[in-house]
Protein backbone atom coordinates (compact mmCIF):
# COMPACT_ATOMS: atom_id res chain seq x y z
CA UNK A 1 0.00 0.00 0.00
CA UNK A 2 1.42 3.44 -0.76
CA UNK A 3 -0.18 6.26 1.06
CA UNK A 4 1.04 10.06 -0.51
CA UNK A 5 -0.48 13.34 1.46
CA UNK A 6 -0.29 16.51 -0.35
CA UNK A 7 3.32 15.37 -1.11
CA UNK A 8 5.76 18.01 -2.74
CA UNK A 9 9.01 18.53 -4.29
CA UNK A 10 11.15 21.78 -5.16
CA UNK A 11 14.49 21.66 -7.23
CA UNK A 12 15.51 25.91 -6.01
CA UNK A 13 12.49 27.51 -7.64
CA UNK A 14 11.19 24.64 -9.89
CA UNK A 15 8.42 22.72 -8.19
CA UNK A 16 8.41 19.15 -9.66
CA UNK A 17 5.41 18.19 -7.80
CA UNK A 18 2.78 20.75 -6.31
CA UNK A 19 0.99 18.58 -4.18
CA UNK A 20 0.13 14.74 -4.84
CA UNK A 21 -2.65 12.64 -3.17
CA UNK A 22 -2.85 9.28 -3.75
CA UNK A 23 -3.56 6.35 -2.12
CA UNK A 24 -2.49 2.86 -4.28
CA UNK A 25 -3.87 -0.74 -2.30
CA UNK A 26 -1.83 -3.48 -1.79
CA UNK A 27 -1.76 -5.84 -5.05
CA UNK A 28 -2.78 -3.19 -7.20
CA UNK A 29 -0.76 -2.51 -10.30
CA UNK A 30 -0.88 1.27 -10.97
CA UNK A 31 0.13 3.36 -13.61
CA UNK A 32 1.77 6.73 -13.31
CA UNK A 33 1.46 8.40 -16.75
CA UNK A 34 2.70 11.80 -17.90
CA UNK A 35 5.17 13.12 -20.54
CA UNK A 36 8.37 14.08 -19.69
CA UNK A 37 9.16 16.09 -16.88
CA UNK A 38 6.17 15.90 -15.32
CA UNK A 39 7.40 14.71 -12.10
CA UNK A 40 6.77 10.70 -12.43
CA UNK A 41 10.73 10.08 -11.94
CA UNK A 42 10.69 12.24 -8.86
CA UNK A 43 7.68 10.41 -7.56
CA UNK A 44 9.78 7.56 -7.67
CA UNK A 45 13.13 8.56 -6.23
CA UNK A 46 11.74 10.09 -3.38
CA UNK A 47 8.93 7.21 -2.25
CA UNK A 48 12.66 4.72 -2.65
CA UNK A 49 14.55 6.90 -0.67
CA UNK A 50 16.92 8.85 -3.14
CA UNK A 51 15.70 12.18 -3.03
CA UNK A 52 13.74 13.97 0.37
CA UNK A 53 10.21 15.52 -0.09
CA UNK A 54 10.06 19.58 0.42
CA UNK A 55 6.07 19.15 2.13
CA UNK A 56 3.86 16.67 2.67
CA UNK A 57 3.52 12.84 3.62
CA UNK A 58 4.42 9.69 2.07
CA UNK A 59 4.29 5.95 3.72
CA UNK A 60 4.76 2.62 2.28
CA UNK A 61 2.74 -0.53 3.78
CA UNK A 62 1.89 2.35 6.72
CA UNK A 63 5.69 3.21 7.14
CA UNK A 64 6.49 7.03 6.85
CA UNK A 65 9.33 7.42 4.96
CA UNK A 66 10.94 9.87 7.03
CA UNK A 67 9.72 8.70 10.44
CA UNK A 68 10.51 5.13 9.45
CA UNK A 69 13.07 5.16 6.43
CA UNK A 70 14.88 1.92 6.99
CA UNK A 71 11.44 0.10 7.39
CA UNK A 72 9.70 1.78 4.41
CA UNK A 73 12.94 1.03 2.12
CA UNK A 74 12.75 -2.83 3.06
CA UNK A 75 8.49 -2.14 2.11
CA UNK A 76 10.11 -1.89 -2.26
CA UNK A 77 12.51 -2.98 -4.61
CA UNK A 78 13.33 -0.42 -7.46
CA UNK A 79 13.85 -0.91 -11.66
CA UNK A 80 15.19 2.51 -12.41
CA UNK A 81 14.67 4.07 -15.67
CA UNK A 82 18.73 3.54 -16.98
CA UNK A 83 20.54 0.48 -16.58
CA UNK A 84 22.88 0.47 -13.72
CA UNK A 85 23.98 -3.05 -13.58
CA UNK A 86 28.18 -3.76 -13.18
CA UNK A 87 28.67 -4.49 -16.67
CA UNK A 88 31.75 -6.09 -15.52
CA UNK A 89 30.55 -8.54 -13.29
CA UNK A 90 28.58 -11.44 -14.07
CA UNK A 91 24.17 -11.44 -13.20
CA UNK A 92 24.82 -13.86 -10.27
CA UNK A 93 27.63 -11.42 -8.69
CA UNK A 94 25.24 -8.39 -9.55
CA UNK A 95 22.65 -9.94 -7.34
CA UNK A 96 24.46 -11.04 -4.62
CA UNK A 97 25.98 -7.50 -3.88
CA UNK A 98 22.67 -6.08 -3.61
CA UNK A 99 21.59 -9.23 -1.29
CA UNK A 100 24.57 -8.04 0.58
CA UNK A 101 23.21 -4.78 0.86
CA UNK A 102 19.95 -6.18 2.36
CA UNK A 103 22.04 -8.19 4.92
CA UNK A 104 21.26 -11.51 3.54
CA UNK A 105 23.26 -14.01 4.43
CA UNK A 106 25.14 -16.27 2.06
CA UNK A 107 23.11 -19.49 2.02
CA UNK A 108 19.57 -16.67 1.72
CA UNK A 109 21.36 -15.13 -1.39
CA UNK A 110 22.39 -18.27 -2.96
CA UNK A 111 19.03 -19.82 -2.42
CA UNK A 112 17.14 -16.77 -3.69
CA UNK A 113 19.28 -15.94 -6.54
CA UNK A 114 18.61 -19.63 -8.13
CA UNK A 115 14.42 -19.24 -7.33
CA UNK A 116 14.38 -15.57 -9.08
CA UNK A 117 16.64 -16.47 -12.40
CA UNK A 118 14.45 -19.45 -12.34
CA UNK A 119 11.11 -17.72 -12.27
CA UNK A 120 12.27 -14.80 -14.56
CA UNK A 121 13.67 -17.09 -16.85
CA UNK A 122 17.41 -16.43 -17.32
CA UNK A 123 18.87 -19.18 -14.79
CA UNK A 124 21.21 -20.17 -18.31
CA UNK A 125 22.71 -16.80 -17.63
CA UNK A 126 23.82 -16.89 -14.23
CA UNK A 127 27.13 -16.93 -15.12
CA UNK A 128 27.25 -14.53 -18.16
CA UNK A 129 29.01 -10.91 -17.95
CA UNK A 130 26.09 -8.23 -17.76
CA UNK A 131 28.01 -6.34 -20.87
CA UNK A 132 27.35 -10.25 -22.98
CA UNK A 133 23.41 -8.96 -22.19
CA UNK A 134 21.09 -8.01 -24.76
CA UNK A 135 18.76 -4.57 -23.34
CA UNK A 136 15.49 -6.80 -22.38
CA UNK A 137 18.03 -9.42 -20.43
CA UNK A 138 19.18 -6.61 -18.88
CA UNK A 139 16.00 -5.30 -17.79
CA UNK A 140 15.10 -9.12 -16.57
CA UNK A 141 18.30 -8.95 -14.36
CA UNK A 142 17.16 -5.13 -13.20
CA UNK A 143 13.76 -6.35 -12.35
CA UNK A 144 15.23 -10.20 -10.46
CA UNK A 145 17.75 -7.49 -8.19
CA UNK A 146 14.71 -5.37 -7.16
CA UNK A 147 12.80 -8.25 -6.26
CA UNK A 148 15.78 -9.85 -3.98
CA UNK A 149 15.26 -8.88 -0.88
CA UNK A 150 11.63 -10.14 -0.95
CA UNK A 151 9.77 -6.74 -0.86
CA UNK A 152 5.87 -6.40 -1.00
CA UNK A 153 5.94 -3.06 -3.32
CA UNK A 154 7.55 -2.39 -6.52
CA UNK A 155 8.43 0.37 -8.43
CA UNK A 156 9.42 0.44 -12.01
CA UNK A 157 10.57 3.33 -13.75
CA UNK A 158 9.77 3.06 -17.58
CA UNK A 159 10.55 -0.51 -17.01
CA UNK A 160 10.15 -1.15 -21.36
CA UNK A 161 11.86 2.40 -22.38
CA UNK A 162 14.11 1.74 -25.60
CA UNK A 163 13.23 -1.96 -25.79
CA UNK A 164 11.29 -3.31 -29.45
CA UNK A 165 7.69 -4.83 -29.39
CA UNK A 166 8.33 -8.33 -28.81
CA UNK A 167 10.86 -7.88 -25.41
CA UNK A 168 8.77 -5.39 -24.28
CA UNK A 169 5.47 -8.00 -24.03
CA UNK A 170 7.65 -10.73 -22.69
CA UNK A 171 8.21 -7.63 -19.85
CA UNK A 172 4.47 -6.94 -19.30
CA UNK A 173 3.88 -11.02 -19.07
CA UNK A 174 6.72 -10.93 -15.83
CA UNK A 175 4.95 -7.78 -14.76
CA UNK A 176 1.72 -9.29 -14.65
CA UNK A 177 3.11 -12.48 -13.21
CA UNK A 178 4.78 -10.64 -10.40
CA UNK A 179 1.45 -9.13 -9.42
CA UNK A 180 -0.44 -11.94 -9.31
CA UNK A 181 2.12 -13.12 -6.16
CA UNK A 182 0.25 -9.75 -4.38
CA UNK A 183 3.41 -7.86 -5.28
CA UNK A 184 2.01 -3.90 -5.42
CA UNK A 185 3.43 -2.31 -8.78
CA UNK A 186 3.98 1.34 -9.18
CA UNK A 187 5.06 1.56 -12.62
CA UNK A 188 5.40 5.05 -13.99
CA UNK A 189 5.52 5.15 -18.29
CA UNK A 190 4.53 7.51 -21.21
CA UNK A 191 3.88 4.35 -23.11
CA UNK A 192 -0.18 4.56 -23.33
CA UNK A 193 -0.20 0.71 -24.53
CA UNK A 194 1.76 -0.09 -21.65
CA UNK A 195 -0.73 1.27 -19.13
CA UNK A 196 -3.57 0.41 -20.83
CA UNK A 197 -2.63 -3.00 -21.01
CA UNK A 198 -1.02 -3.48 -17.57
CA UNK A 199 -2.60 -1.34 -15.02
CA UNK A 200 -5.58 -1.76 -12.77
CA UNK A 201 -5.62 2.22 -12.04
CA UNK A 202 -4.00 4.75 -14.36
CA UNK A 203 -3.03 8.70 -12.52
CA UNK A 204 -2.14 11.22 -15.50
CA UNK A 205 0.29 13.28 -13.99
CA UNK A 206 0.55 16.57 -16.03
CA UNK A 207 3.23 19.38 -14.62
CA UNK A 208 3.77 18.04 -11.33
CA UNK A 209 0.09 17.66 -10.73
CA UNK A 210 -2.21 14.88 -10.74
CA UNK A 211 -5.41 15.62 -13.00
CA UNK A 212 -7.18 12.33 -13.44
CA UNK A 213 -6.73 8.87 -11.45
CA UNK A 214 -9.29 6.09 -12.61
CA UNK A 215 -9.56 2.34 -14.36
CA UNK A 216 -7.68 2.61 -18.01
CA UNK A 217 -11.34 2.05 -19.41
CA UNK A 218 -12.93 4.38 -17.31
CA UNK A 219 -10.73 7.61 -18.17
CA UNK A 220 -10.83 6.32 -22.35
CA UNK A 221 -14.96 6.49 -21.69
CA UNK A 222 -14.91 10.04 -20.57
CA UNK A 223 -14.01 10.68 -23.79
CA UNK A 224 -15.85 8.18 -26.28
CA UNK A 225 -14.87 5.29 -27.67
CA UNK A 226 -14.46 5.96 -31.52
CA UNK A 227 -12.08 8.65 -32.62
CA UNK A 228 -11.49 10.08 -36.43
CA UNK A 229 -8.23 12.11 -37.24
CA UNK A 230 -7.34 14.10 -39.85
CA UNK A 231 -4.59 16.95 -40.37
CA UNK A 232 -5.26 20.37 -41.29
CA UNK A 233 -2.11 23.30 -41.29
CA UNK A 234 -2.12 23.73 -37.95
CA UNK A 235 -1.35 19.58 -37.19
CA UNK A 236 -3.55 16.32 -36.29
CA UNK A 237 -6.78 17.50 -34.90
CA UNK A 238 -8.94 14.68 -33.61
CA UNK A 239 -12.82 14.21 -32.77
CA UNK A 240 -13.95 11.48 -30.56
CA UNK A 241 -17.73 9.49 -30.82
CA UNK A 242 -19.28 6.87 -28.77
CA UNK A 243 -19.52 4.51 -31.61
CA UNK A 244 -17.79 3.40 -35.19
CA UNK A 245 -21.23 4.70 -36.76
CA UNK A 246 -21.20 7.77 -35.59
CA UNK A 247 -17.70 8.22 -36.48
CA UNK A 248 -17.76 6.84 -39.58
CA UNK A 249 -20.61 9.63 -40.28
CA UNK A 250 -18.85 12.76 -39.74
CA UNK A 251 -15.57 10.98 -41.19
CA UNK A 252 -17.69 10.64 -44.18
CA UNK A 253 -19.40 14.17 -44.33
CA UNK A 254 -16.03 15.68 -44.77
CA UNK A 255 -13.78 15.72 -47.59
CA UNK A 256 -10.16 15.10 -46.77
CA UNK A 257 -8.68 12.29 -45.70
CA UNK A 258 -8.74 10.63 -42.15
CA UNK A 259 -7.73 8.02 -39.68
CA UNK A 260 -10.39 5.80 -38.08
CA UNK A 261 -9.53 4.48 -34.35
CA UNK A 262 -11.00 3.39 -31.25
CA UNK A 263 -10.11 5.94 -28.45
CA UNK A 264 -7.04 5.20 -26.17
CA UNK A 265 -5.67 6.88 -22.93
CA UNK A 266 -3.50 9.34 -25.05
CA UNK A 267 -6.83 10.49 -26.30
CA UNK A 268 -8.09 11.17 -22.80
CA UNK A 269 -4.89 12.34 -22.01
CA UNK A 270 -5.18 15.25 -24.37
CA UNK A 271 -8.57 15.94 -23.44
CA UNK A 272 -7.83 16.67 -19.91
CA UNK A 273 -4.14 18.28 -20.07
CA UNK A 274 -4.34 19.44 -24.14
CA UNK A 275 -0.80 17.84 -24.36
CA UNK A 276 0.62 14.08 -25.64
CA UNK A 277 1.91 11.94 -22.79
CA UNK A 278 4.52 10.66 -25.08
CA UNK A 279 4.88 7.77 -27.40
CA UNK A 280 2.53 5.67 -28.59
CA UNK A 281 4.10 2.05 -29.95
CA UNK A 282 0.80 0.83 -31.36
CA UNK A 283 0.67 -0.30 -35.46
CA UNK A 284 -2.90 -2.01 -35.49
CA UNK A 285 -5.71 -0.10 -34.33
CA UNK A 286 -6.35 3.02 -37.22
CA UNK A 287 -8.32 2.29 -40.09
CA UNK A 288 -7.51 4.98 -42.93
CA UNK A 289 -9.75 6.55 -45.41
CA UNK A 290 -10.75 10.27 -47.18
CA UNK A 291 -13.73 11.22 -48.87
CA UNK A 292 -16.11 13.83 -48.51
CA UNK A 293 -15.63 15.48 -45.23
CA UNK A 294 -15.93 19.77 -44.06
CA UNK A 295 -12.93 19.71 -41.17
CA UNK A 296 -15.52 22.15 -39.26
CA UNK A 297 -17.82 19.28 -38.99
CA UNK A 298 -15.80 17.83 -36.66
CA UNK A 299 -16.56 16.99 -33.12
CA UNK A 300 -20.20 18.08 -33.89
CA UNK A 301 -21.91 14.82 -34.30
CA UNK A 302 -23.56 13.39 -31.51
CA UNK A 303 -22.89 12.87 -28.02
CA UNK A 304 -18.99 12.91 -27.14
CA UNK A 305 -18.23 13.97 -30.47
CA UNK A 306 -15.84 17.05 -29.53
CA UNK A 307 -12.59 17.76 -31.22
CA UNK A 308 -9.17 18.64 -30.11
CA UNK A 309 -5.77 19.79 -31.66
CA UNK A 310 -2.37 18.06 -31.17
CA UNK A 311 0.72 18.79 -32.92
CA UNK A 312 1.57 16.27 -35.40
CA UNK A 313 4.52 14.59 -34.74
CA UNK A 314 5.08 15.90 -30.99
CA UNK A 315 5.67 13.37 -28.68
CA UNK A 316 8.13 11.67 -29.93
CA UNK A 317 10.63 9.61 -27.10
N1 LIG B 1 17.97 16.98 -9.73
C1 LIG B 1 17.20 17.89 -10.31
N2 LIG B 1 17.50 19.21 -10.25
C2 LIG B 1 16.70 20.14 -10.80
N3 LIG B 1 15.57 19.86 -11.46
C3 LIG B 1 15.20 18.58 -11.56
C4 LIG B 1 16.00 17.53 -11.00
N4 LIG B 1 15.38 16.34 -11.24
C5 LIG B 1 14.26 16.63 -11.94
N5 LIG B 1 14.16 17.98 -12.13
C6 LIG B 1 13.05 18.67 -12.81
O1 LIG B 1 11.83 18.28 -12.19
C7 LIG B 1 10.82 18.07 -13.16
C8 LIG B 1 10.30 16.65 -13.06
O2 LIG B 1 11.34 15.77 -13.49
P1 LIG B 1 11.14 14.19 -13.51
O3 LIG B 1 12.44 13.59 -13.93
O4 LIG B 1 10.55 13.73 -12.24
O5 LIG B 1 10.07 14.02 -14.68
P2 LIG B 1 9.59 12.70 -15.41
O6 LIG B 1 8.11 12.78 -15.50
O7 LIG B 1 10.16 11.50 -14.76
O8 LIG B 1 10.23 12.87 -16.86
P3 LIG B 1 10.87 11.77 -17.83
O9 LIG B 1 9.74 11.07 -18.48
O10 LIG B 1 11.66 12.61 -18.81
O11 LIG B 1 11.74 10.86 -17.02
C9 LIG B 1 11.43 18.41 -14.51
O12 LIG B 1 11.12 19.76 -14.80
C10 LIG B 1 12.92 18.23 -14.27
O13 LIG B 1 13.67 19.06 -15.13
Amino acid sequence: MIQLKDLKKSYGNHQALSGIDLHVPEGELFAYLGPNGAGKTTTIRILTGLTRLTAGTAALNGHDIREESMAAKRQCGLVPQHVNLDSELTVKENLDIHGRLFGMSGVQRKQRIEELLTYIEIHDRIDSLIKQLSGGLKRRVMIARALLHDPRILFLDEPTVGLDASIRRRIWSLIKKIQKQGTTIFLTTHYIEEAEFLADRVAFLDDGRIVAVDTPTALMDSVGHWAIDWVTEEGMQSAYFPSREAAQASAAAGNSGFTLRRVNLEDAFLSLTGKKVGTSTDETKAVHGGHGHGHNSHGGGGHGGHANKAEAGHGAH
